[in-house]
């Protein structure tokens, strides 16, 4: 307990010499001492009321000596104690050195992360914090500046990945007092460089990824959306072409018109040219009235045909209408009718083989591939992976109602050893099925359920169980099936994959008892 006065003075030379001659006349010890125009600050150790009463007499008694009272704080106490709530509340662990490499400063974030109370750690070298990560250690002891950094801290449960920055602290004369390290939580530093990297491009904000191809995808796009001209969206299965021809479409002049996407696939064949070009009353049996076809109802607006290499080729060419004239024609009518539509259309074909097969017009290959934008595969900016598991997690977490609040190292490092063929959306995949898995609130290594034959050795051979050669080429056939319904395709993409119709996929999944998602 301490003693603290504020003294009131008249302007006078000697008043500070005079007071502070006070307390050492009565062996007071000062401990702090504060000193401002016409006012004295003394911090004391706590005293008896008598000798009190006798201190502040004895001050009194000096001329120019207005007024003394008890304060609970000196003014460079009050800031400290400002400053370090202000630490503390930091979401960024901040760790103050001195000279001689000991903690001054130790901050609640860092308490929290490192699991020790800073009690335990001020006054104590600042390398025994880092000593299981020698590399860190180093470069911190150098006490030199230094930027960004990566490191892990292993403690046991948690080990998770941090980025360091160092400042040193100058004196006056440029002479170092010791430094100031501050550590971000990695995953959380990527989750704000996303906020930042979106926060101008609503249009962007479901589109996570940092890695230069994603960022120079963006940029394409940001060009591309300002024109009316069609676009194809080239890129593997699961890459996000459809959530790129949103972006896209948001970023046009025509986002407030309206937005219709189309998988072609998806429409069985006897239809696809009904349903996108509508037909006139009588035209087939069943034709009571008319009716508008899929293009003409989003007239104003923005067309996606997600899976065009799909398309037959007869509807190809009535396609191809739409895009070198503006021009539809229902079915049963001689009449055409403008219509005015953007396309954005998307593939995962390699349509150039297809046009050498015969399944695909060369010219209109050559219309919609005026703005091709290529979406890289997950494989080729796997730095991606981290920002995208955080993404997920925190989505699904509201899904599932899981409370997944960290990864474990080794399962980050999995994912990235990993090939996905499947891209991100095997990715989310992968993640749903770990967090359903998990039972505490972090994902190891062991929640993933993927095969990573670079990681765990080569799938074993498969002998389809059953009695006879017939039951067991039906297990097979089942289980062909039942994989290719997991990839969520159409049953029409599934069948054009297989060879088959299909109502023969239809029938098989009714005789194993299979449900597709479009059931
Ligand atoms: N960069 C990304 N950020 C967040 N989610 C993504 C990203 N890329 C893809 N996804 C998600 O992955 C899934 C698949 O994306 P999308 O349907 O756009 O892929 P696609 O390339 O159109 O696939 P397909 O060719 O099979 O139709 C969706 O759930 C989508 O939201």
């Amino acid at each position: 307990m301490f003693l603290r006065l504020e003294i009131l003075t008249e302007d006078k030379i000697g008043m500070t010499y005079e007071i502070v001659g006070q307390f050492y006349r009565l062996n007071l010890n000062i401990i702090s001492l504060e000193v401002f125009p016409n006012r004295l600050c003394v911090k004391t150790e706590i005293i008896e009321d008598s000798m009190k009463e006798k201190l502040k007499e004895n001050i009194y008694d000096i001329h120019g000596v207005l007024s003394i009272e008890e304060i609970d704080l000196l003014k460079h106490e009050t800031s400290e104690k400002k400053l370090f709530a202000t630490i503390d509340s930091m979401g960024t662990g901040v760790i103050a050195v001195n000279k001689d490499f000991n903690i001054e400063i130790f901050n609640f974030y860092c308490e929290k992360f490192f699991k020790i109370k800073k009690e335990e750690v001020i006054g104590s070298h600042v390398g025994k914090l880092f000593e299981e990560n020698t590399s860190i250690r180093e470069i911190i002891l150098k006490g030199e500046k230094f930027d960004n950094v990566k490191f892990k801290i292993d403690k046991g449960k948690r080990a998770n990945s941090y980025i360091g920055s160092l400042r040193p602290i100058k004196g006056e004369y440029s002479k170092e007092n010791g430094f100031v390290i501050s550590i971000k939580d990695f995953h959380n530093a990527i989750k704000m460089a996303n906020v930042v990297l979106n926060s101008n491009e609503g249009a962007f904000k479901d589109i996570i990824g940092t890695s230069d191809l994603i960022k120079s995808t963006k940029e394409i796009v940001c060009e591309v959306a300002k024109s009316d001209s069609t676009v194809l969206l080239r890129g593997e299965s699961g890459t996000g072409k459809e959530i790129f021809a949103k972006a896209i479409y948001n970023l046009s002049k025509r986002k407030d018109k309206g937005f219709l996407a189309i998988n072609c696939a998806a429409l069985p064949d006897n239809l696809i040219e009904s349903e996108l070009f509508g037909y006139e009353k009588g035209s087939f049996t069943g034709a009571l009235s008319g009716k508008n076809g899929l293009l003409k109802e989003a007239n104003g607006g923005t067309v996606f045909l997600d899976e065009i290499g799909e398309l037959p080729l007869s509807i190809q060419a009535k396609l191809l209408r739409v895009l070198q004239e503006g021009c539809i024609r229902r079915i049963g009518s001689s009449k055409e009718e403008k219509i005015d539509v953007r396309i954005i259309a998307a593939t995962n074909r390699n349509l150039e083989e297809m046009i050498w097969n015969n399944k695909f017009r060369k010219d209109l290959y050559y219309r919609l591939n005026v703005m091709p934008i290529y979406i890289p595969p997950l494989r080729e900016r796997k730095e991606d992976i981290i920002s995208l598991v955080e993404y997920f997690i925190e989505k699904l977490n509201a899904k599932l109602n899981k409370n997944i609040s960290e990864t474990h190292e080794e399962f980050l490092q999995e994912l990235g050893a990993y090939d996905w063929p499947g891209n991100v959306r095997e990715l989310k995949n992968v993640i749903e099925r770990a967090m359903i898995l998990s039972k505490g609130n972090v994902l190891k290594r062991t929640n993933i359920e993927i095969h990573i034959p670079s990681v765990k050795g080569r799938a074993k051979e498969f002998v389809p169980q059953g009695k006879n050669l017939k039951e067991m080429v039906e297990t097979l056939e089942k289980n062909i099936i039942e994989k290719e319904l997991k990839n969520n395709d159409s049953i029409r993409k599934i069948a054009k994959r297989l060879g088959v119709s299909h109502t023969t996929i239809i029938n098989k999944m009714k005789k194993y008892n299979l449900i597709s998602n479009e059931s």
